[in-house]
């Protein structure tokens, strides 16, 4: 067979239903879809007037007004903007997919300084008001000197009627929708507010709207727009006051307390991105989930936490980002692949980076002040993106039991004379207060780490810092509690040792006979940390056969200087004495046990009734 080339050809009577059902998912977006239209014919106007291409007067008012009219049942918008004559009618509203914006931009784009404020892209807007009515009018006047007014009417098929309009009289479009029955819900006020104050409430065209049967005594109130045409973010940084961003944060979030500090992101190439990141005020960790990162596009909202185009541990913020270069109006699917989305959302996580390392160089104390609020968006975001933990990794800020905020590698060489490479940290500050007292004691220093990610970080720490350990303060330290120069007496030792182990069999399995600092505490149970991180691993796989037993390995650390343990030990070989001595053996463990975390059940247990029998003992001495 010879080889045939042609082109598809597209049934527009099959394809119309289509445009009309799917071409969004939100019926209320035709609401945004008509304003930026509105502000697109006024920008295009503006441009043409700038280059003396349309006679405006100076003091023109640029407006656009949405009026609800439940009588006729119509919603209609109207801007006095560029107009269509009747050829530009035919050729931008009878030609699906054919965009005058697009149109327009190819005309001017030599000329015009910047190119990226006309919001229309792809000539399939308009068409979003068939989602809800059944008939679409446009009245039109263009700016064209001598123009005559026009009508086009479609009752969304892919019949159309062009005639003279004698509804308009100046420059502009009206577009008025006769709303379908199941659209009701946009005849009213309070809902189209809400919509419009959703999309278009940083729209740089002012927009007012009205309501043909609101009474009398309201219409003498002062009308004020909807939107603010002129949004902090579209403000060079250097014009705003700190005020100005705490305003706009509370305005904007409909919050009431402060942020942190904010980001303002002002970037002209080589892409367009402008937007305000704000770090908000935890007030605990778990209202991280709250945060939200507006997506604008010229001004116009589209959509909440776009994840595709901002890095989702970012998300954990507040903020907005107007980006006009992004396709937006196309699946999110596509922005997974597109280049610029990428590079985007890269320069976004170097800005984030950048503002840390400048507020962690150059304001060090407030950088310490915020570091209990945002230590846990940037573990997340390390733990999410490798290349914003590579830019960020030197301004990881750690808090002390002393209270002091270090570095990893200030706290490595403030400690290298005692344990090198060691990085001793406290999980729970209660639970682990009786070792943060010792580590004190030998004036020893740990890290608090206690947020839920944690674990996962210092897995990570470990990964990208070979040769560095964390280990939890109540692991096994007996190295670094061990002093220079004080003579072992290896025969006591061996005795201790001897003695705990008759006495109290395979509760532990290690022992270790040291003279601790503080002689009031007979022992201390230590935990390897190894076994412990896998106790906890098996604990998460709760009900799972890993086909091993983890248990925590602990070592009992004996103080032979405490007089209890001197007490007992001079009892040793006394045989009247054997029940008393099994007592307070196994007494001395509980309670160097109790102060490493809770007792289990059975052990509780025998712990009361040896208090009970100890007690009894004192009484009826
Ligand atoms: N209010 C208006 N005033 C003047 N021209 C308009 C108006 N509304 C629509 N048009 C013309 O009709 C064209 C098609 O509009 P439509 O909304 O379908 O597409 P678009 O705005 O170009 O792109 P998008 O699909 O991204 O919104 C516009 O590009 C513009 O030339």
């Amino acid at each position: 067979m010879a080889i045939e080339k042609g082109s598809i050809s597209i049934h527009t009577e099959n394809i119309f239903p289509i445009i009309k059902k799917w071409l969004y998912s939100d019926k209320d977006i035709f609401i945004r879809e008509l304003i930026s239209n509105g502000c697109d014919a006024v920008n295009k106007v503006k441009r043409l007037a700038s280059l003396g291409e349309a006679k405006i007067p100076n003091d023109e008012k640029y407006k656009i007004t949405v009026s609800i009219d439940k009588g006729q049942g119509t919603l209609s918008f109207r801007d006095n903007g560029i107009g269509m004559t009747e050829e530009e009618v035919k050729k931008y509203i009878n030609q699906v997919a054919f965009s005058g914006a697009e149109d327009f931009f190819n005309k001017y784009k030599d000329k015009m300084e910047e190119s990226s404020d006309i919001i229309g892209h792809f000539g399939l807007g308009f068409y979003s008001a068939f989602m809800v009515s059944k008939k679409v009018q446009i009245d039109t006047l263009s700016h064209i000197e001598g123009a005559e007014p026009v009508r086009w009417i479609s009752e969304g098929g892919t019949e159309y009627e062009i005639s003279n309009s004698d509804t308009i009289t100046q420059r502009g479009t009206l577009i008025t929708l006769f709303l379908d029955d199941d659209s009701q819900e946009f005849l009213d006020e309070y809902n189209v507010r809400s919509i419009i104050n959703k999309y278009c409430s940083f729209l740089p065209v002012e927009i007012y709207l009205e309501n043909k049967e609101e009474n009398e005594d309201s219409k003498d109130d002062e009308v004020l727009p909807l939107n603010d045409t002129k949004p902090l973010w579209t403000k060079a940084p250097k014009d705003c006051t700190d005020e100005e961003y705490k305003e706009f944060y509370k305005k904007v979030f409909n919050v009431f307390d402060e942020p942190l500090f904010w980001i303002h992101l002002n970037v002209d190439y080589p892409f367009n991105l402008k937007g305000i990141l704000y770090f908000p005020k935890l007030k605990n960790e778990f209202e991280l989930v709250e945060g939200k990162v507006k997506l604008y596009n010229n001004q116009v909202f589209v959509a909440d936490n776009i994840k595709e185009v901002i890095p989702e541990f970012l998300l954990l913020l507040k903020g907005v980002i107007d980006c006009p270069d992004l396709p937006l109006n196309v699946s999110r699917s596509f922005l997974q692949n597109d280049k610029d989305v990428s590079k985007i959302s890269k320069h976004i996580v170097k800005k984030v980076a950048d503002k840390l390392k400048s507020l962690c160089k150059n304001e060090r104390e407030e950088y310490t002040k915020f570091w209990d609020d945002i230590e846990v968006f940037i573990k997340y975001g390390c733990l999410k993106d490798e290349g914003f933990y590579d830019k960020i990794k030197d301004f990881i800020l750690f808090k002390t039991i002393n209270d002091e905020y270090l570095t990893l590698d200030d706290y490595l060489e403030k400690c290298k004379d005692k344990h090198e490479n060691k990085v001793f940290y406290v999980s729970d500050e209660k639970q682990q207060s009786q070792y943060i007292k010792l580590f004190k004691e030998y004036n020893l220093d740990a890290v608090i780490l206690k947020t839920s990610i944690d674990n996962h970080f210092i897995s990570m720490l470990e990964y990208k810092n070979q040769g560095v350990n964390f280990n939890r303060i109540d692991s096994d330290l007996s190295d670094v509690l061990k002093e220079d120069g004080v003579e072992e007496n290896k025969e006591e030792i061996e005795k201790i040792e001897e003695l705990f182990k008759s006495e109290i069999g395979e509760r532990v399995e290690k022992y270790s006979v040291q003279s601790l600092k503080n002689e009031q505490t007979p022992a201390i149970i230590l935990v390897s940390e190894h076994s412990r991180r896998m106790a906890e691993m098996k604990s998460q796989f709760a009900g799972m056969d890993l086909g091993m037993e983890f248990n925590e390995e602990k070592t009992l650390v004996i103080n032979d200087k405490n007089p209890i343990i001197q007490k007992i030990l001079s009892m040793k070989d006394d045989e009247s004495k054997k029940d008393k001595l099994s007592l307070i053996c196994n007494q001395v463990v509980d309670l160097a046990l109790l102060s490493n975390k809770e007792l289990s059940s059975e052990e509780l247990d025998l712990f009361i009734k040896r208090s009970n029998e100890l007690m009894n003992m004192i009484i009826s001495v």
